[in-house]
């Protein structure tokens, strides 16, 4: 795709700079969970297991129910078929990786890829632009307890056969356990205090992506409750990985390739189970060469702007040189040199991505911001590394200036917050407007628009300032927004940048 374009930015940068978000910091190290050591759980078996419960409301048949965040609907997690508190646990992550290019389903289903990913686990296809459900779906999560074909007929009716039934439960049982205090009839408490919540794992390696789940099945030594548990009725893997003759379960015993290329493409499957409609955006794949955090400021008079760059598939190396290229809309261009700032690896650390900022951040400069001459503007980017010209095949990497916030932004008094946004004259927006972010866990935020009035008087500069008071609620003390803007032609904008106000602190210089 060509940059930009907000949303695929945004799941590309969740996907491909995890560094950046909550997901990868939850698995690392992969036995993390909630900062507790020796808990015996781990965020990673909490996210794929929700990532599972949440589609298994899948009906092929009427294409209802699917990977779309239903799970957070307290009347679908609190059902017996959802037992246990690492939904709870999962959501909280969810709604700090979400936003409004990100559902709460497209996160579930990010969380469950970092986490196999990072966890030694192989590549995952993932797609992006899953809804959120506004209801809980119907029932349909396996139970252990649960006879084989009722298991059968349950993954068929999420669309898997029973070969792919066994590939999805060994797939996902790789990870975790069974815990005691959810299942007290298969797992007794164990007073280890390595392992405080008595989670008995299924394999030996609970917080590692691999065959050993299999392996260990096949040669009689496996620990997995749901395979050697007392009470014969709860024992659904040992059901499920024999009701092929273990055809299946030797395959993966036998070859660790074969294992992880077959759940990459069995969890792939699972997180675009969707709800019929919803269309899923391709395969995301990183840009080569991609902006990020580009931002322009209006500050007294002078725009200014930031930004970083990312070289995908780059090692470190001090030799190199890359330049930012600017055009503006008189035909001028500007340059500079931008700053390398540090490489971080993704995708578990299969690749490696260079890092380099707009301007350095100095004493003069803390912002690192870089002039850019109001009555010229800027137009479009494009970069030069090592010399080549990288522009998206010439399109160049277009920057929006009509509209952007004004750092005379501030409070004026009380929780009375003065949104300044500074609109190029000659842009004439038909409306501009404050987008305010609202957040109620565990929903991805919604987003209430406040029209900002058009200004009277003189408009001889480039750029006008339009201002409005808006009320930050006291309650949370801060307010975040996005503006947005609307064209003739039905053309709308919004800053990818997203901005905070407060309820207290410094107020406005002129309002004192
Ligand atoms: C018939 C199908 C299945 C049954 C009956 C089943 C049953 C269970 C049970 C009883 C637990 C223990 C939960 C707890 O103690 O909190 C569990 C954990 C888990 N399940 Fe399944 N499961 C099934 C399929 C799957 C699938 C398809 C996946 C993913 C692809 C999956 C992923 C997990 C994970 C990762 C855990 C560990 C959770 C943790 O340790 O926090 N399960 N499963």
């Amino acid at each position: 795709y060509t940059w930009p374009s907000p949303q695929l930015d945004a799941l590309e940068a969740a996907r491909f700079d995890a560094h950046t978000g909550v997901l990868l910091a939850g698995v690392q190290p992969c036995d993390g969970f909630g900062g507790l050591p020796n808990t015996g759980r781990s965020n990673a078996a909490d996210w794929v297991r929700t990532a599972y419960h949440d589609m298994a409301t899948h009906n092929i048949a009427d294409g209802t129910g699917g990977l779309d965040g239903s799970i957070r609907f307290e009347e679908e997690r609190l059902r017996p078929e959802n037992p246990g508190d690492g939904f709870n646990n999962t959501l909280a992550f969810l709604s700090a990786t979400s936003n409004r290019y990100i559902s709460i389903a497209d996160s579930l289903a990010l969380a469950a890829v970092i986490a196999i990913e990072t966890c030694g686990g192989p590549e995952i296809p993932f797609r992006g632009n899953r809804i959120d459900a506004t209801s809980p779906n119907s029932p349909g999560v396996p139970e252990p307890q649960q006879d084989i074909d009722s298991h059968i007929g349950a993954f068929a009716r999420q669309g898997f056969n029973k070969e792919e039934m066994i590939g999805l439960v060994a797939c996902g049982h790789t990870f975790g356990g069974v815990e005691h205090q959810t299942f007290p009839q298969i797992v007794p408490e164990m007073h280890d205090p390595k392992n405080k919540q008595s989670v008995q794992p299924f394999d030996s390696t609970f917080v590692t992506f691999d065959n050993n789940v299999a392996t260990e099945y096949m040669s009689d030594t496996t620990q997995n409750p749901l395979v050697v548990a007392l009470n014969d009725t709860f024992n659904s893997d040992k059901r499920i990985f024999g009701s092929d003759g273990n055809v299946t379960m030797k395959s993966f015993a036998d070859s660790p390739s074969h294992f992880s290329s077959t759940c990459a493409s069995l969890i792939a499957r699972m997180i675009d189970t969707v709800p019929k409609g919803v269309q899923l955006t391709d395969v995301l794949e990183p840009l080569p060469i991609k902006p990020a955090d580009v931002e322009l400021q209006y500050d007294a008079s002078r725009i200014k702007l930031s930004g970083n760059v990312r070289l995908w598939n780059t090692p470190e190396d001090d030799s190199r040189s890359v330049r930012l290229l600017y055009t503006d809309h008189l035909g001028g261009t500007g340059n500079l040199s931008l700053v390398f700032t540090g490489t971080f690896d993704s995708v578990g650390t299969k690749y490696t991505s260079a890092w380099y900022a707009f301007a350095p951040i100095t004493q003069d400069n803390p912002f690192a911001r870089v002039d850019i001459d109001p009555k010229s503007g800027i137009k479009s980017m494009s970069f030069i590394v090592n010399g080549k010209l990288e522009d998206q095949g010439g399109v160049g990497f277009a920057v929006e200036d009509r509209v952007m916030r004004s750092t005379s932004s501030c409070r004026v008094g009380g929780n009375i917050s003065r949104i300044d946004v500074a609109v190029r004259t000659d842009a004439s927006p038909l409306r501009v407007y404050v987008e305010e972010l609202r957040f109620v866990f565990p929903h991805a935020p919604t987003i209430v628009e406040h029209d900002v009035p058009r200004p009277s008087g003189s408009q001889d500069q480039p750029y006008t300032i339009w201002s409005l008071n808006l009320a930050v609620p006291v309650e949370i003390g801060l307010m975040m927004y996005h503006i947005g803007a609307e064209f003739a032609g039905g053309v709308k904008y919004s800053t990818t940048s997203r901005y905070s106000a407060w309820a207290s602190g410094p107020i406005c210089a002129d309002s004192q």
